[in-house]
This record gives C-alpha cells, sequence and structure tokens, in this order.
C-alpha cells in the first residue's frame, strides 16, 4: 500500500473534522469555557488543514498564511484551556514578598507564555506574508514560530497547581514536543536539504500528524473527564444555597486542620452557630425570605473569618467554623463581631432583626478525635439554647460551661 502526503493530510484533516464533531456531541452544551476553547481549537486545526490542503490548488498567497494563522490560533486556545484546567498563579512572581527558590515555573510563568503566544501568533502569518518573496523564509519563519508555540503550550502541561491525571499530561506533553521537533527539522530539511530527504521528512511529518491526532484527543477527553470529576466533587462538598461547605465537604477538611493542630501544638477552637427561632422566621415571612436569611448568614460568616478559618453548612440553620490557630478568647471576639454585623446588616437587608446561638469548644490535649470536639461545642450550643439564645456558651471540656 501507497500512501502519498497530500493523501495523508486529507486524511489527518478528515480525522478531525470527525473528532470536533464527536467531541461537540459528546461533551454537550454544559461544557466549561475550557472544553470550549478546546473544542474550537480542533476547529481551528481543522479549517487550518483545509486551508493547507487548499493552498496546494488555488489561492496559496491567501490561504497559505491563513492556514499558519489557524494553526497558531489553535495553539492559543489550547493553551487558554490548560490554563483553566491546570491552574496557574494569580498573581506574577513581584508580587510573592520571598521567592522560596527559583524553579522553571518562576522563569516561564503562564503569563509570560500566554504573552509570548499571542506574539507568534500574530507574527507567524505577517512574516509569512511579509516573506512571500522566498519560499525558504517562510516555511523557516513559519515552521519556527509553530514549533515555538508548540512548545509553549508543552510547557503548560509541566508544572500543574491542580491535582490532575498525569498520564494524559505526558501524553500531550510529548504529541506537543514531537511535533515542534519535527517541525524544527522539517524546516531545516525544506530549505537545505535534498529532495529525496524532504520526500522523507515530509512523509514522516504527515503519518506524526495522524497519530499525534489520536494520542491528543485522547488527552483532551481525559482532561474532559478530570474536570467533570473535579466539577462533581465540587457539587458533592458544596452546600447548593449558600455556596459555604456541606457537612461531608467541612467535615473532610476540618479533619486535616484538627490532625496538624495536635501534630504541631497549634490552639484551635470550633465554633457552632445555630440561628434562633428560625422556624417563626420561616412561617411568619416565607421560605423564600428565610432562605435569604440563611444566605446572608453565610456571607457574613465568610466577611468576618479570617483566611484560613473554616466554615461550612451542617444542615438547616446550622453552620460551624473552625478557627485556625486561635485560642478561647479570640472566638469571643468573632462572636462580637458577627453579632454586630447582623444586627446592622439584618435590620437593613431582610427588615428585621435576626439572633443566633454559639457554642464554643477548645482543642485540649485529651481530644481524640474531631467528633469528640464536636460533641462538646454542640453541647455548649444547646447549653445557650437552653439559656435563652442569642448568646456564646464555651465548653470547657467536663469542667462546666461559661456563658458570654
Ligand atoms: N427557608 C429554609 N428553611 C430551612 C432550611 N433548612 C431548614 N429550614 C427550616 O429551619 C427550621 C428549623 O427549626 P427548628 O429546628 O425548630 O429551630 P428554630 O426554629 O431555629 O429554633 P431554635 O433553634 O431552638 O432557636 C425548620 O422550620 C426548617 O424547615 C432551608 O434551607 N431554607
Amino acid at each position: 500500500m501507497q500512501l502519498d502526503i497530500p493523501t495523508l493530510l486529507v486524511i489527518a484533516t478528515a480525522n478531525l473534522f470527525i473528532v470536533s464533531i464527536a467531541l461537540l456531541t459528546m461533551v454537550g452544551s454544559q461544557a466549561s469555557a475550557a472544553t470550549r476553547c478546546a473544542q474550537l481549537g480542533v476547529v481551528a486545526l481543522v479549517l487550518g488543514g483545509v486551508a493547507s490542503i487548499a493552498a496546494g490548488y488555488a489561492w496559496a498567497p491567501v490561504l497559505a498564511p491563513l492556514a499558519v494563522a489557524l494553526f497558531g490560533l489553535c495553539q492559543w486556545l489550547l493553551h487558554r484551556a490548560l490554563g483553566s484546567w491546570l491552574g496557574h498563579r494569580s498573581r506574577p512572581d513581584k508580587y510573592r514578598k520571598r521567592p522560596i527558590r527559583r524553579s522553571p515555573q518562576d522563569w516561564l510563568d503562564y503569563r509570560w507564555c500566554a504573552r509570548c503566544l499571542l506574539v507568534l501568533l500574530v507574527a507567524a502569518p505577517l512574516g509569512y506574508v511579509l516573506g512571500f518573496a522566498s519560499p525558504d523564509f517562510q516555511l523557516g519563519w513559519s515552521h519556527l514560530c509553530l514549533a515555538a508555540m508548540l512548545l509553549l503550550v508543552a510547557r503548560a502541561t509541566l508544572f500543574p497547581l491542580r491535582h490532575v491525571g498525569r498520564a494524559w499530561r505526558w501524553w500531550l506533553c510529548a504529541c506537543l514536543v514531537g511535533t515542534a521537533g519535527l517541525m524544527l527539522v522539517r524546516a531545516v530539511v525544506g530549505i537545505w536539504g535534498s529532495e529525496a530527504a524532504q520526500q522523507s521528512i515530509n512523509l514522516t511529518m504527515a503519518v506524526t500528524l495522524n497519530l499525534g491526532t489520536i494520542v491528543s484527543v485522547v488527552a483532551l477527553l481525559a482532561a474532559w473527564r478530570d474536570e467533570a470529576k473535579a466539577r462533581l466533587h465540587n457539587l458533592a462538598m458544596t452546600d447548593g444555597l449558600t455556596g459555604l461547605l456541606n457537612r461531608r465537604g467541612w467535615m473532610e477538611r476540618a479533619e486535616g486542620m484538627f490532625a496538624n493542630a495536635q501534630r504541631y501544638q497549634q490552639p484551635l477552637t470550633l465554633m457552632m452557630l445555630d440561628l434562633d427561632h428560625f422556624k417563626r422566621i420561616n412561617d411568619t415571612h416565607g421560605h423564600e425570605v428565610g432562605d435569604k436569611a440563611l444566605k446572608l448568614f453565610a456571607r457574613l460568616l465568610r466577611e468576618s473569618r479570617r483566611t484560613g478559618d473554616l466554615v461550612g453548612r451542617l444542615g438547616g440553620e446550622e453552620f460551624c467554623i473552625v478557627l485556625a490557630n486561635t485560642h478561647r478568647s479570640a472566638s469571643i471576639g468573632f462572636d462580637q463581631r458577627l453579632r454586630a454585623m447582623l444586627q446592622e446588616v439584618g435590620e437593613k437587608e431582610l427588615g428585621f432583626h435576626m439572633n443566633f446561638s454559639a457554642g464554643v469548644a477548645v482543642l485540649r490535649d485529651g481530644d481524640g478525635t474531631l467528633a469528640g470536639l464536636l460533641a462538646r461545642a454542640d453541647t455548649a450550643l444547646y447549653s445557650a439554647k437552653h439559656e435563652g439564645r442569642g448568646r456564646m456558651v464555651q465548653s470547657d471540656g467536663g469542667l462546666g460551661q461559661t456563658v458570654i
């Protein structure tokens, strides 16, 4: 069987076309921005392939640079998708007070790569058009630019800030680096090599494109699956009404904080909060206002906590917060701050006053489990309710209760 280069290119483009349709139907309309970027990248690649094949027959001065632009666009879109899937630094390094050590991430930061990609995206077709008199220059320039873009995209797969699958990143990276290497070789051979060498590198390139397409698309599908998994996990851990962690999510994270505080003998305070007479609010003002009140309380909790504190809605009108690295006295400050905010904002936004009771437990030497600490905070909360509501009670762990 003998396949010539144009046929292989047509097969690669047809493969990609089918893949782009399949991706569209498989992913559906609920896709994230990152998935859409990756899909558009595949579409740009298909259009680039079509333009590149058509340039061999007609309108080469227009279609050839258009193909280069579309191939570049594909890399730029893929880079954006990887940025969302894998995470990237939210701030440039200059804002870091003291860099711990210089690593490859610091030198080739995502934003820097994104800027380079934008420049190359414009420069590649522009150089191609300007250098039209010299096919050697065009070949060298376009291949050099596209190879550089492929390497910049490959870099984005290397240092994820989120926990995502490793296998698909490595496969994608290998495809990108391999194609970039082949492009550079093709540029050199295309300018200085013999006819036979050019023929064989073109053939290798066409075959590699076909194989690379399959591997890259599988990698993209795995990335999409990772994203869907993370979204499901997020949904399972989050309370739909308030956006806070739900009981399961809160317990999972609180267990980690509890274990750390025990290991490093750091103070830790747990506070359970329950809105007072919430049933009455629902009965008097309706469930919608009740929901609004819950959202408001969650917002105030979020606003009055420190970074590192863990807030969650355990269920109904019951909330919980772990005050990290905090002694007993700080919980009083937190409670007073929250009460003051609720008094001021509650009246303004709900039209009535809302109050809460709180139970506090501080980590002691003998505490074996988070559940034990929670039980003590719960008992203190029960006392707060029992003693008239609208107050905070501290559990002394068997030594009695302190009403604040
Ligand atoms: N609007 C709304 N109400 C909820 C939600 N979850 C639970 N509730 C209501 O919260 C109320 C809790 O009532 P209770 O457990 O008697 O507590 P309470 O009325 O706050 O009384 P105390 O806690 O003793 O002060 C119930 O009427 C629930 O229906 C929710 O997501 N939205």
